[in-house]
């Protein structure tokens, strides 16, 4: 579905990210990790289309992104902001509508079939109740699911999440998550960038590891998570613990064991 071949990027004379590869198809969930300043945001820029000065290609279902326009884009891939998203005081439901806009044009209004796309995307996230409250007075984790509400109006068969549960508690990161992963299962190709290596352990198909702007590790989660890459990747020394017959893998910080 989205594929990217030696992806390099420079922002002016400093290099960011480094042939960078990786593939993903329709319904799986992969998770980036990386620390800060890595490159994840610049990737998924490139992706967009925002960023157009990179060598290497990116194409998704066989297109080259540099060769679409920005509405034969957004049909195919819907990006999803963190939930601090700034947004005009508008109704959770013409917020999820605007999702609609790749498939009308900026100029026309939305029809039947618009509204019935963003009820759609409404009740597929458990949130019709949601439709008139207005978006700028929901909690951060009612605000996220109105995000990726608009992204499915969107209609676009690829996602991509900027730190999904950034901002939000306990509860709510394992709700969105659960989500997410469940839109993964219907079909979706799902990339989000994420800090917590053991969410991404047990809610992803597959982990990108990056460091220095390259790819470090790429693989199932069983692969890829290691007391190693944790180091390689933060520089925290941890244990990393199998529970439930390795369903879950917990990143213990060795200084403060016994
Ligand atoms: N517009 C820009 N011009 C110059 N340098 C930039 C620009 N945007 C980002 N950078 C630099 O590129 C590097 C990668 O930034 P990027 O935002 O992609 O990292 P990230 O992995 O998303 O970070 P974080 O986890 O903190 O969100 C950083 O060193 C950043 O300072």
């Amino acid at each position: 579905m989205i594929e990217v071949q030696n992806l390099s990027f420079s922002y002016g004379e400093r290099p960011v990210l480094r042939d960078v590869s990786f593939a993903l198809d329709r319904g799986t969930l992969l998770s980036v990790l990386g620390p800060n300043g890595v490159g994840k945001s610049t990737l998924f820029r490139c992706i967009l289309g925002l960023l157009k000065g990179y060598t290497g290609s990116i194409t998704v279902d066989g297109r080259s992104v540099r060769d679409l326009g920005a509405r034969e884009l957004a049909k195919r891939v819907a990006y999803i902001p963190q939930s601090n998203y700034p947004a005009f005081n508008y109704s959770v439901f013409d917020m999820v509508l605007m999702g609609t806009t790749s498939q009308t044009g900026a100029l026309t209004p939305p029809g039947k079939k618009e509204e019935r796309a963003a009820h759609e995307a409404l009740e597929r996230l458990g949130i019709e109740a949601l439709a008139q409250r207005s978006y700028t007075q929901l909690s951060g984790g009612e605000r996220q699911l109105v995000l990726i509400a608009r992204a499915l109006a969107q209609r676009s068969p690829v996602l991509l999440m900027d730190e999904p549960t950034a901002n939000l508690d306990y509860g709510n990161q394992l709700r969105v998550l659960t989500k997410v992963r469940a839109l993964a299962g219907e079909g979706y190709a799902i990339i989000q960038s994420t800090h917590n290596p053991e969410q991404s352990y047990l809610f992803s198909h597959r982990i990108l590891a990056m460091r220095d702007g390259q790819v470090l590790a790429h693989g199932a989660p069983r692969e890829v998570l290691t007391a190693g890459l944790v180091r390689s990747l933060y520089g925290v020394d941890v244990e990393v613990e199998s529970l439930r017959g390795d369903q879950m893998r917990v990143c213990i910080p060795k200084d403060i064991l016994e």
